[in-house]
């Protein structure tokens, strides 16, 4: 018994990715198909839509003529873009045997095309009761009989061509024709789905694992898996394991199959890409996202620019973006809010643009995609996918840019692995139903395809839902990399553009960026055991602990408000409405940025506290007044001596002396000590009563803001 006793068949008319991974699946077991109709045109009908694949019969037909007489020959057919081989041929041969069939054809649970003829099949006890025509084995003799005993047009239904002859009792006894009902060897996938486990079989000798495919009704292990009809999606996710696409051991073997470098081009040669950068919806830390596409590594002259900006607050930062640096690109091409393009027709035109500019791929970014490491594109390109997203995911949470699995409509659903994937226990290459946010396309999917067939609009669904149930249907495989860390997304739900600064109420929806815009460069240096922290005055204690951006950013927030109080005693503000040094200010929680700035002190402020002033432990810090004070010449233009009501306090400054303003500064009494030199984002830390008896000196031109918090009072 040896395996050249079989002979394997499938038709595919041109290369998709399914077929492709039907080829690789084949490769990897040493399996030889004989390739029908490729090349051709397709005849058999549009399967989507209705029936067809007559085609497939008369090709087969013809190919196996010349072994009708031959009963040493077995033909094993298989569909071609919705098949994967998970064992050998000498499994699959060994197992036919045991059927004592002539003819066998996989089982499903629908009776399809025509759901009336299910009650002229026999009934079974265990095990799906109908046929399905996506793969047969069966000997020559026979199967030639088979695809003869009709006459079929080749956009005839080849289902019903098979089902008529099976429901034909005469034919099926003579021909031993029987059906795998319990999926011994064919799996069709379609409402059986949820029957299929991915399992691990550890090889401990060849130190891998395998994964094998489990049916946990039948308790069997089919060799051959087609992912007919609905099923697709579940083939998708099941060939991201089997054959041999990914395991714990070796890590993502498909991920080398078919890349390709860039290393030895030299940059003039490399593909040529168009960046579509889509500022859909008011995005929190735009400006830095801006800045990650303009550092990613690939020469700028091989870039195109498309930027569709929808959102007229964004209109400041990204002229600024196209003005300064969009002139190192290619080229740039700017829709603005004005021009009213909505979402989906900016992005079909993009797809166009990428055309006309005749680029070789094509890459997708939302304002919310923060593409940290630099080396994404190429990664991406060297990918070699026909689409391929980085994944992206919100620090810290189970958010990100794919979805692993689809509901039955279409939408969201998790898979088994999607915990892993987002949580990076499983690194690789993933085909998965949707990819959203930021994603590159190759090319030639453009050119195959036009606008009708690949679009961001199809009906209801939203633009990017759009685009990948177009993809699915043309059946081009999605995919998602976590390879390696690629950046992450931020989160714009709480974002509100009627507030000054927006992007200063994001320290807890977007920590990370919150951190790296509005905190100092040099504050993890306050932390350094080599730097003694800084004491220009008996105790008092002088840190860098937030950015020009915030103090800037701190002072419009109160201009903008701009109700500074009058420097009167009386302040309704307080609880006992009275103030004993009144200052002119704004509190926090006048701006709605209280809470935010209770989480500042806490995150930020206290452990530069517990550095200096030793033995001193209350966390989360306490603090009802906290405050911007404003000093001018001619409004107030000092603070006479006084204790304040606090444990300590810190005092921010927030623009500079000497070009923002003349004189000011602190001064502590008892040591005869002042501070004057003060630098904007360097907080004053100081005790607040008995010893730090103090002076806000005098303004004498310009404007002096800074900020107060009188913390544990
Ligand atoms: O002007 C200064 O730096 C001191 C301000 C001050 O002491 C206060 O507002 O309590
Ligand atoms: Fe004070």
């Amino acid at each position: 018994e040896k395996d050249d006793e079989i002979l394997v068949f499938t038709v595919a008319t041109e290369e998709t990715d399914g077929f492709q991974r039907y080829l690789e699946s084949a490769e990897f077991y040493d399996i030889k198909p004989i390739v029908l109709g490729y090349g051709a045109e397709w005849r058999g009908g549009n399967i989507k839509k209705g029936p067809g694949g007559g085609f497939k019969i008369n090709l087969l037909k013809k190919a196996i003529e010349p072994h009708k007489n031959d009963a040493s020959k077995i033909i094993l057919f298989t569909d071609g873009f919705d098949v994967v081989f998970v064992d050998k041929l000498q499994e699959v041969l060994e197992r036919f045997r045991k059927f004592e069939a002539k003819i066998l054809f996989g089982a499903e649970k629908f009776a399809w095309p025509d759901p009336l003829l299910a009650e002229q099949y026999p009934e079974v006890t265990e095990g799906k009761r109908f046929l399905n025509s996506g793969a047969y084995i069966g000997y020559a003799p026979e199967v030639y009989e088979l695809l003869t005993r009709e006459e079929i047009q080749d956009d005839g239904d080849d289902q019903l061509f098979f089902t008529k002859a099976y429901l034909d009792e005469e034919f099926r006894q003579k021909h031993q024709f029987k059906l795998d009902h319990k999926s011994e060897i064919i799996q069709n996938i379609n409402g059986a789905a949820t029957e299929l486990e991915v399992k691990v079989i550890e090889d401990k000798e060849a130190n891998t694992e395998i994964y094998k495919i489990r049916n946990t009704l039948f308790y069997t292990d089919p060799l051959i898996l087609h992912g007919n009809g609905a099923a697709k999606q579940s083939l998708n996710y099941i060939s991201n394991y089997v054959p041999n696409s990914w395991n714990s051991i070796e890590g993502c073997i498909t991920c080398l199959k078919n890349q390709v470098s860039l290393k030895e081009i030299d940059d003039e040669k490399l593909p040529l890409v168009m960046i579509g950068i889509f500022v859909e919806i008011p995005t929190p830390f735009l400006e830095e996202m801006l800045e990650k596409v303009y550092n990613l590594e690939y020469p700028k002259n091989r870039i195109h620019l498309f930027v569709h900006n929808a959102v007229q607050y964004h209109s400041d930062v990204v002229s600024k973006f196209i003005e300064e640096q969009g002139v190192d690109y290619l080229s740039v091409k700017q829709i603005k809010p004005s021009d009213g393009t909505t979402e989906h027709a900016a992005r079909d035109l993009s797809l166009d643009y990428c055309l006309v500019k005749k680029c070789d791929s094509y890459l997708s970014l939302d304002s919310i995609a923060h593409l940290d490491n630099p080396q994404t594109l190429k990664l991406l390109i060297e990918q070699n996918r026909t689409i391929v997203a980085p994944m992206l995911t919100r620090p810290g949470r189970a958010w990100s840019n794919f979805w692993g699995s689809l509901t039955a409509e279409g939408y969201y659903a998790r898979s088994n692995d999607y915990m892993n994937i987002v949580w990076n226990e499983k690194r690789g290459l993933w085909n998965v139903p949707f990819v959203t946010n930021a994603y590159l396309l190759n090319a030639t999917l453009l050119n195959k395809y036009d606008r009708s067939q690949i679009n961001y609009k199809n009906g209801l669904l939203d633009a990017d839902m759009s685009f990948c149930a177009n993809l699915r249907n043309l059946d081009v495989f999605i995919y998602v990399s976590n390879r390696v860390d690629f950046g992450h997304l931020v989160n714009p739900e709480t974002y509100d553009l009627t507030l000054a600064e927006p992007d200063m109420y994001q320290i807890f929806e977007n920590e990370k960026e919150w951190e790296e815009r509005y905190i100092h460069e040099d504050y993890p240096g306050n932390f350094d055991p080599e730097n003694a922290p800084k004491q220009p005055c008996p105790d008092v204690y002088w840190f860098p602990v937030v950015s020009r951006k915030f103090t800037s950013s701190l002072i419009n927030m109160m201009e903008t408000f701009g109700k500074w109080s009058t420097g009167k005693n009386d302040d309704d503000r307080l609880e006992g409405g009275y103030e004993a040094v009144p200052t002119r200010d704004i509190h926090m929680n006048q701006v709605g940025w209280e809470r935010h700035w209770l989480h500042f002190l806490q995150k930020y402020v206290r452990p530069l506290q517990e550095l200096v002033f030793i033995g001193y432990y209350h966390d989360p810090p306490k603090s009802l007044m906290n405050f911007v004070v404003r000093y001018k010449p001619d409004e107030q233009p000092s603070l006479r001596p006084h204790h304040d009501s606090s444990t300590y306090t810190i005092n921010v400054a927030l623009n500079q002396v000497g070009e923002d303003y003349v004189g000011g500064g602190c001064r502590f009494i008892r040591y005869n000590c002042s501070v004057v030199d003060t630098k904007p984002g360097w907080i004053l830390m100081h005790p607040g009563r008995l010893t730090h008896f103090h002076e806000g000196l005098r303004v004498t031109s310009g404007t002096r803001y800074i900020m107060i918090s009188f913390i544990d009072p």
